[in-house]
């Protein structure tokens, strides 16, 4: 029992250094790279475990992240020491929380501003300098962005020194538009408005700075406020008396004594409102006493003062508790890991798989049967495994030597991913392992490629058991086997006729259906409309330029990956024979023709061009105005390059009007582009 005990023990404290030590790293990632690998939501999911255990334990290191606030500034800008340290603040997610804490004295609730601390220093009413707050005790000098900021007063009616601490955000919709090109050449990569924010504020130049919006909220008075403090002991007078010297205050709202849980939940959602209609980026909302006296007499930790509290909105992960894995192998013979956790609710629905992508992801969570996890759903859509709160205990046996389908010995392969990093998946190479065989033919019949709707999944998966479907020509030979079909359970004459008849309706088909169906690597339906669109949806003529290979680099968006694939696909002989043969079951829709004849009349300026939209458009989806472009003989592109010729501009176009812009590339709006194509 004992032995158990300091097994237990022992795990914490191992788990003290290591929360400690990934904490530090995401810190340094955050506020140094302004580039976080992981969601606040994680980054907090940590911080409160590390929290609890430091309780738990007793164990405190001297680099804790709970003792400390933000990080040690490592940037080229020259340093200075906060005489007043500027600290972080509490956090709760409960409302309960702030209500206990506003029924013990009067209080504020203000805006919780989702940027960067920064503090103003004036001496007679000149600003002599502007720092981040950086680890609290040494932030950064950015006196020279501060003319470049919107709307900071250098001048103000007062004497003597005067600190004012507040934060420096960009608005919502400048972060949008600056991601989307529209101004200030933003980083691509800033993958929030905290982070932009936070990149802005500490560039080196302020003419860079200047481009970026960003704006100033002060929020509390750090020196200086002895004069004020005569007027009255009262933060929210006090903040009044900063906004008539010119500054831009935080919104804020007294709460009134003896609040209620609903008043707090209704003032909460005006604040909200607000900075919503105003596009003002927001975390959460903050408490903070009125009175500065008693703000005063409560103190502080090596992370916060203790007369306020952050409430920050509710999170998007979910803890759970990790099982297993289970290994899909696909068509290509790669096997997919897909993580089973146990059932979480998210936005109403239950979640409890989730895909794990690849080998090295699941080393770097250390995943392993048993441990707890952070699920989100990235986008609201796709579950995600977002981190590992039990990490330590990975171990290479997780991943089969056999294929979970063939049993024949599997395969890492190893390939370069972003940032140099060595991505390794694992494959099943037996050409004849049925799982990627079934994948093969249900990607054949597939919507995208030949489109037999009629027959589910499971039915393909009957077939090639039974040995009816051996290649996809089988398909349209089903015929041989109707006594056997029909007396199968659960089939009759009735299902084997919907089949057939919807393998017979297949046989129309397209140019871009068969590529896609042929399963080339890489080359999807965007790809198969493009070569058809090249090829005048010829197959022999496309074909025939693959054996010879044919540049396909020199077509929109085909990179060398895509050219080496088509290439590699034609020269392999069982390849060219089902190529061949295949297409002698089909019929080939006349519509390419109609187009290759487009092709030729003179009043179609659209004949050949590549055409690319942004923006939302009236009259179509993505899809449908791709089917349009193609349908007038011309080919839809995904981005603008040299080679574009048109761009379509909808409501709210991206980046890529700034591109065409740049390239000297004419824009049409929907409606021009529909009155020049001819009748
Ligand atoms: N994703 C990551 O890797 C990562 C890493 C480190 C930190 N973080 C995030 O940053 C947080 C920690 O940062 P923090 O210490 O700056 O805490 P915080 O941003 O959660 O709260 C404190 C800060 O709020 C700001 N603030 C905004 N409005 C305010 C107001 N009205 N009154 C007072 N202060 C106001 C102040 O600048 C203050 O420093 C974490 O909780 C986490 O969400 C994320
Ligand atoms: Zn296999």
């Amino acid at each position: 029992m004992q032995k158990v005990q300091s097994n237990r023990k022992n795990e914490d404290a191992k788990k003290v250094v290591m929360l400690v030590a990934k904490l530090n790293q995401y810190r340094h990632e955050y506020y140094n790279k302004a580039k976080p690998s992981v969601s606040d939501a994680v980054y907090d999911h940590l911080f409160d475990e590390l929290q609890k255990l430091e309780k738990k334990t007793g164990i405190i290191l001297s680099n804790s992240p709970t003792q400390t606030v933000g990080y040690t500034p490592v940037s080229k800008l020259e340093k200075v020491r906060h005489p007043i340290p500027l600290l972080s603040l509490d956090k709760t997610k409960q409302t309960e929380e702030l209500l206990q804490m506003a029924a013990k004295a009067p209080a504020l609730l203000m805006l919780k501003l989702d940027g960067l601390t920064i503090k103003l220093v004036y001496e007679n009413g000149q600003l002599v300098e502007a720092s981040t707050r950086g680890d609290g005790d040494i932030g950064e000098v950015i006196t020279h962005n501060i003319p470049a900021f919107y709307n900071v007063p250098t001048k103000i009616p007062h004497k003597g020194r005067l600190v004012i601490t507040g934060e420096g955000f960009i608005h919502k919709d400048d972060f949008e538009e600056m991601r989307n090109g529209g101004f200030g050449k933003a980083d691509k990569e800033a993958c929030n408005v905290r982070n932009l924010a936070s990149g802005s504020i500490r560039l080196l130049n302020p003419a860079a700075c200047k481009e970026r919006h960003v704006y100033f909220y002060a929020f509390n008075i750090l020196e200086g406020m002895g004069d004020f403090g005569k007027i009255a002991d009262s933060r929210g007078k006090l903040l009044e008396v900063v906004g008539e010297l010119g500054f831009a205050v935080c919104p804020f709202t007294f709460l009134p004594e003896k609040v209620t849980l609903r008043e707090i939940g209704d003032r909460i959602g005006c604040l909200k409102a607000f900075a919503e209609d105003s596009q003002i980026p927001i975390d959460g909302m903050v408490l903070r006493y009125d009175s500065l006296s008693y703000s005063g007499s409560l103190g502080r930790t090596g992370h916060h003062y203790k007369d306020g509290i952050a409430f920050k909105f509710e999170d998007d992960t979910y803890e759970t508790v990790f099982r297993s894995i289970e290994w899909e192998p696909g068509r290509s013979g790669e096997i997919a890991p897909v993580a089973v956790f146990d059932t979480v609710e998210i936005d109403g629905c239950s979640v409890s798989r989730a895909s794990l992508h690849n080998l090295s992801f699941i080393r770097d969570l250390e995943l392993h049967p048993g441990c707890r996890v952070l699920v989100s759903k990235r986008n609201m859509i796709i579950p995600h495994i977002e981190e590992n709160l039990d990490r330590g205990h990975y171990s290479k046996a997780l991943i089969p030597k056999k294929c979970p389908c063939c049993g024949k010995t599997t395969r890492i392969f190893s390939r370069a991913g972003d940032k140099g990093r060595l991505i390794e998946t694992l494959h099943c190479d037996n050409a004849e392992c049925s799982s990627q065989i079934l994948h093969k033919f249900i990607h054949f019949a597939g919507k995208k490629a030949i489109d037999i709707s009629g027959i589910s999944e499971a039915t393909i998966e009957r077939f090639i058991e039974k040995g009816f479907l051996k290649t996809f020509h089988d398909f349209y030979h089903l015929d041989r086997y109707k006594n056997e079909i029909v007396q199968m359970e659960g089939f009759g004459e009735k299902s084997y006729q919907k089949i057939v008849d919807s393998v017979e309706k297949s046989r129309n088909t397209t140019f871009a259906r068969y590529v896609v169906a042929m399963d080339i690597p890489m080359i999807g339906r965007t790809a198969g409309r493009a070569l058809e669109r090249h090829f005048h949806g010829d197959l022999q003529e496309f074909a025939k330029a693959a054996v010879d290979c044919f540049d396909f680099t020199s077509l929109p968006d085909f990179g060398e990956t895509m050219c080496r694939n088509i290439w590699t696909w034609f020269h392999d002989y069982g390849n060219l024979k089902l190529w061949k043969t295949l297409q002698k079951e089909l019929n080939f829709k006349e519509d390419m023709i109609m187009a290759k004849k487009m092709n030729h009349t003179k009043s179609n300026p659209f004949a050949g061009c590549t055409i690319v939209v942004t923006g939302k458009l009236e009259n179509f989806t993505r899809n449908t105005i791709n089917d349009k472009i193609s349908s007038i003989g011309a080919t839809a592109g995904s981005s603008v390059t040299k080679k574009t010729n048109y761009l379509i501009c909808g409501e709210k176009p991206g980046s890529k009007l700034t591109k065409a812009k740049e390239l000297g590339i004419p824009v049409l709006t929907e409606q021009e582009f529909l009155d020049r194509i001819p009748a």
